[in-house]
């Protein structure tokens, strides 16, 4: 495991990047992810793979008055989330042109948009691969809740659902390609999810695609799409949700019939085998939901995909 991914720049150095975050989904708790994660070990975990590991305390967020953020449109805490994933982006940003591997631990998914922006800057013709139950695609127009960790990856691609999309967020430059990003997992897509899947031709590998080629077929394929000559720095946004609950139960919108352990750790295996990997994120951790066992269970599954994706093998 003395491998260094081709994009980093030795000694190789892992960035954790702590977002106590929760605005931008309802549920408290997601903001208490990261400060698990990093409690249960993480830190000594990846030194022990061979990481010099960065981390001088979870970010802070500038305080912002909620009662002072009202929905605009649908958007809830729309001023919250963007000046949070701002920062983000900057943090993410000033790792990567550093040469270093920044791991955002969340919080929840609309941190992404923070996290993409900030790996673009350092690697544009990087591409990503969103590995979740959710497609997090919404547009300003389409969304349900309002909920902004549905929507991230529709404002990281400009799509035109968000004309209506608040100046604030004026700073999320459109730096994803269509055919720079590719799911796996998905399986709980709302209809016009769906329709915008279609219509821009994304190339998505659902539970069904998991079932019906095994998981290494899938992210061959994925890869394939998104990396086709293996030279382009890859992005992995991982929300623990794209694991079965039976596997990764303290989660925000836990869907049924999802990825197994193995599958799960397999994705991560695979793409640091690339050795193409300049960025990581672990979304969606919530360790104030479910019994002690399970957020145990949960947390500890969140640090071991994280060591897989950095290198640890079976052998
Ligand atoms: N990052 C997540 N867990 N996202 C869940 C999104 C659920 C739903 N599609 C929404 O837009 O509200
Ligand atoms: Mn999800
Ligand atoms: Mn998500």
């Amino acid at each position: 495991m003395s491998l260094l991914p081709r994009f980093l720049k030795g000694p190789k150095t892992a960035s954790i990047v702590g977002c106590p975050f929760s605005g931008g989904q309802p549920k408290v708790g997601v903001d208490q992810g990261p400060i698990h994660l990093v409690e249960a070990g993480l830190i000594d975990q990846l030194k022990e793979l061979g990481w010099n590991v960065k981390f001088d305390g979870h970010h802070q967020f500038e305080e912002i008055n909620t009662a002072n953020d009202p929905p605009i449109g649908k958007l809830k805490n729309p001023r919250y989330v963007s000046r949070v994933c701002q920062s983000v982006a900057q943090a993410v940003g000033e790792h990567a042109k550093n040469g270093e591997l920044p791991v955002t631990l969340g919080g929840d998914h609309s941190l992404a948009m923070g996290t993409i922006s900030g790996t673009f800057e350092a690697h544009p013709d990087a591409c990503v691969i969103w590995v979740d139950a959710h497609a997090d695609i919404n547009t300003a127009e389409t969304t349900e809740s309002g909920n902004i960790h549905g929507m991230p990856v529709s404002f990281l691609l400009g799509l035109p659902g968000n004309d209506h999309k608040p100046n604030e967020f004026g700073w999320v430059k459109p730096v994803l390609r269509t055919d720079r990003l590719v799911y796996i997992g998905l399986r709980d897509i709302d209809s016009g999810e769906k329709k915008i899947l279609k219509d821009n031709n994304i190339r998505a590998f659902s539970m069904h695609e998991v079932d019906k080629y095994g998981i290494g077929k899938v992210v061959e394929m994925a890869l394939d799409h998104v990396n086709p000559n293996r030279d382009r720095p890859i992005h992995l946004s991982f929300d623990v949700d794209a694991l079965d609950p039976s596997v990764a139960p303290s989660t925000g919108t836990p869907v049924r019939g999802g990825l197994t352990f193995r599958e799960g750790h397999y994705i991560c295996e695979a793409l640091w085998e690339t050795g193409l990997l300049v960025a990581l994120d672990l979304m969606e951790v919530n360790p104030s939901l479910a019994d002690d066992v399970s957020v145990q269970q949960t947390v500890a599954v969140g640090c071991s995909l994280v060591r897989s994706a950095l290198g640890e093998t079976l052998l």
